[in-house]
């Protein structure tokens, strides 16, 4: 036996050991587990591949029946959707879902954002007998669709917090006694699991035969694996349970297999007749652009993009990634004189929706917000939609830039990326499910300079390829892509962060870029700041470096270390390439090409909603008459109440039908005694742009009515 001294020293060395072994092993249960997650996450998107690609899958309805053809209730509903929704043709998928829905079966619709899922229940709910119960997530949504509703003399109710005492007696009474004239009801998900009068009348109401649907719109808030998942969702299965013979119709915007199968379940809608359609947006133009260092350049860029592609006062959103940013962005634009206001969690509720009024009444042009500005957004002519910095996930992305161009009319989005950015959201993110994953996808998305950015969409919702008919950066840019071998550059940045982690030291992305800044120089070719920025992010997506996280009591901070495939590049087993474009910038080209110009006559008619909506008790000037609508008058031109009535429809031609009229035939007038001078068409009147003073916006009270 040795001495006290020697066995103290091995106890110590055995507990070091221990502890190292400890500390292996957690890292090793950490890898495994990413490794699991990883794993089901491909097995899912092998599957949801497998099936999109299977023979005879193109996107339309899955089962045998035919939902296309002739039923009887065609004529009724052709009236309906013309003379009443002022709608001329049924898009993708729309009519099919119609007829599922009156044939009296279950129905889930996965249609993108802007693809038309109100009609496909609004138009069963009013070809039904009885009363049709739509619930859908948010007070704002339910209140515009009833607005939207009641403008073209539907009698639509809703049934939440702020309904009147006088209107909850009429409705309760509609459902009991069936007295009174009540097509669709909204509520919210609460209500039916908190309110058991209403359920008790929601009863009643079926058990008179007078329940005629069940809508449940933003479906995927039932499933956790949704963006937006709500709690009082989850209870939504007992309609089913309590009305089996009721049809449901389940809508959402969101394609994974994942959360449509939980879908399923928890609607308890096994056998339900599942309608996907495709998620692309054709209308839509993406780009990424760089974004420069220097926050006044990027908001003079984005100030000069606003000003020179959309002049009109067409709406548009700027995504932010803090608080204080959409604050500070917001004055910004301002000052650039763009009528600009922020949108966040922290701002009080009233004024919140004050913000959000205006914009969506045409007051406000640009609503500068964080993702809480996000699932009320009804409005269909977004033109464009800004990300300040990068999204969180090609999902979260999906749903912001998709808020443009609801409409179908040619919108766009824009993504501002910096390397720098990725740090900022991966020390937010990293602690969510797949939270870096995620991350990376969208990183790769934005780093990606010779692809078409459309397949990536495709790629994440695992669906066949379709082309890009050059709407996006990418496909329309003719600049050169370069594709540098950096391999040697790969090599050397690790091996500085092998010496450093040696000698237990850390640096943050920018440090090793500073570093890194002084010693490539001796392996060319030599790379810009921003080049080699772009290389330690390309490497950590490549999993060859890694972000590790480190608290401190304010703050998450990422620090770069050696990744699980460094190895293979240290020993030339991994080649790295770097894309670099070959002429800087050649984003602006396609900026200036996307600059829009609206006739007169198009300017006419949209101040002429506005007024009409005013006048009509402040609904949207959308629901007086489309965008699309309006261009096509603007082609048309009309001269008649018939020649109207085959572009808007009876309902809208009685009631605005006189003033639209007019204002064509004066417009025509006005232009022909022009046309003898020059073309001087009577153009909204120029915004003032950038002077040396900043010119302030402020909206006039008259606003609010
Ligand atoms: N067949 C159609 N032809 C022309 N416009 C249509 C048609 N169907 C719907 N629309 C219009 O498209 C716009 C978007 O429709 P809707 O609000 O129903 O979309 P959505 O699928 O519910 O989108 P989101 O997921 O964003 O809620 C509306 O302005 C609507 O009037
Ligand atoms: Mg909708």
């Amino acid at each position: 036996m040795g001495s006290t001294e020697e066995l103290f020293d091995e106890l110590l060395g055995v507990e070091s050991e221990l502890q190292d072994v400890e500390d292996q092993i957690k890292s090793l249960l950490t890898r495994q587990e990413n490794l699991h997650e990883r794993q089901s996450e491909l097995k899912a998107l092998l599957e949801a591949s497998e099936f999109a690609t299977s023979p005879g899958r193109d996107l339309a309805p899955e089962t045998v029946e035919n939902w296309s053809q002739p039923f009887e209730w065609d004529t009724q509903a052709d009236d309906v959707r013309f003379n009443i929704f002022g709608i001329s043709a049924y898009r993708a998928n729309q009519r099919e879902i119609v007829n599922a829905a009156m044939s009296g079966r279950d129905v889930l619709v996965i249609m993108a954002a802007g693809g038309g899922k109100s009609l496909c229940y609004q138009l069963p709910a009013i070809l039904r007998n009885g009363v049709a119960l739509v619930v859908s997530p948010l007070l704002s949504l339910i209140q515009d669709q009833v607005m939207g509703l009641a403008a073209l003399g539907i009698s639509a109710f809703m049934l939440t917090s702020t309904t009147s005492k006088e209107d909850e007696k009429f409705i309760y009474k509609a459902l009991e006694k069936g007295e009174g004239e009540l097509k669709i009801l909204y509520v919210t998900p609460e209500k039916i699991s908190k309110s058991k009068r209403f359920m008790s009348k929601l009863e009643k109401c079926h058990h008179a035969g007078r329940l005629s649907l069940i809508a449940i719109d933003e479906a995927h808030c039932c499933s956790q694996w949704g963006h937006d998942f709500r709690p009082d969702y989850k209870n939504l299965g007992i309609l089913k349970t309590q009305f089996p013979n009721i049809p449901v119709i389940a809508l959402t915007a969101t394609a994974t297999r994942k959360v449509q199968e939980d879908l399923k379940e928890m609607l308890r809608i096994p056998r339900c007749v599942r309608f996907v359609s495709t998620v692309n947006r054709p209308n839509l133009f993406y780009m990424v652009r760089e974004k420069p260092s220097v926050a006044k350049t990027l908001i003079d860029e984005i100030a000069e993009y606003i000003q020179m592609s959309h002049p009109n006062n067409e709406s548009g959103i700027v995504y932010c990634f803090s608080r204080k940013e959409c604050e500070q962005v917001a004055k910004e634009l301002r000052d650039r004189g763009i009528s600009a206001d922020y949108y966040h969690a922290d701002t009080d509720v009233n004024v919140r929706e004050r913000v959000h009024h205006r914009w969506s009444n045409g007051k406000l042009q640009v609503i500068v917000g964080t993702v809480a500005f996000g699932m009320g957004i009804n409005k269909p002519d977004v033109r464009f939609v800004i990300h300040h910095s990068l999204s969180k996930s090609m999902e979260t992305y999906y749903q912001e830039s998709g808020r443009a161009g609801r409409d179908g009319l040619p919108s766009e989005c824009i993504l501002y990326f910096r390397p720098a950015d990725v740090p900022r959201q991966s020390s937010m993110v990293f602690f969510e499910n797949a939270g870096l994953q995620n991350l990376y996808d969208i990183v790769r998305y934005c780093q990606t300079k010779g692809e078409c950015r459309r397949s990536a969409f495709f790629k994440h919702f695992a669906e066949p390829l379709q082309d890009c008919n050059g709407m996006c950066d990418n496909c329309a840019s003719s600049g050169e892509v370069k594709e540098l071998d950096v391999s040697d550059h790969a090599r050397l940045i690790i091996s500085s962060l092998q010496n450093m982690q040696d000698n237990d030291q850390r640096a943050t992305m920018l440090q090793l870029v500073d570093k890194m800044k002084v010693k490539h120089k001796e392996i060319g070719p030599e790379l810009k700041r921003d080049e080699l920025e772009q290389l330690v992010i390309h490497l950590i997506v490549e999993r060859v470096l890694k972000e590790e996280f480190q608290h401190t009591a304010y703050t998450t901070n990422s620090y770069i270390s050696v990744g699980p495939l460094a190895k293979q590049v240290s020993q030339g087993n991994k080649i790295i390439r770097l894309e670099v474009s070959g002429t800087k910038n050649s984003g602006s080209n396609i900026i200036s090409k996307l600059k829009r110009k609206s006739s007169g006559l198009e300017f006419r008619l949209d101040q002429l909603r506005k007024e009409l909506a005013s006048a009509h008790g402040g609904i949207f000037p959308h629901s007086v008459l489309s965008t699309q609508q309006i261009s096509t008058l603007c082609t048309e031109r009309p001269k008649t109440a018939e020649q109207l009535e085959e572009i808007i429809g009876k309902l809208k031609t009685m009631k605005y039908g006189k003033r639209i009229l007019e204002e064509i035939d004066n417009y025509e007038s006005s232009n022909k005694l022009e046309d003898f001078s020059d073309d001087k068409e009577d153009r909204p009147p120029a915004k003032k742009l950038r002077g040396k003073k900043p010119v302030m916006i402020v909206d006039s009270s008259e606003d609010e009515a």
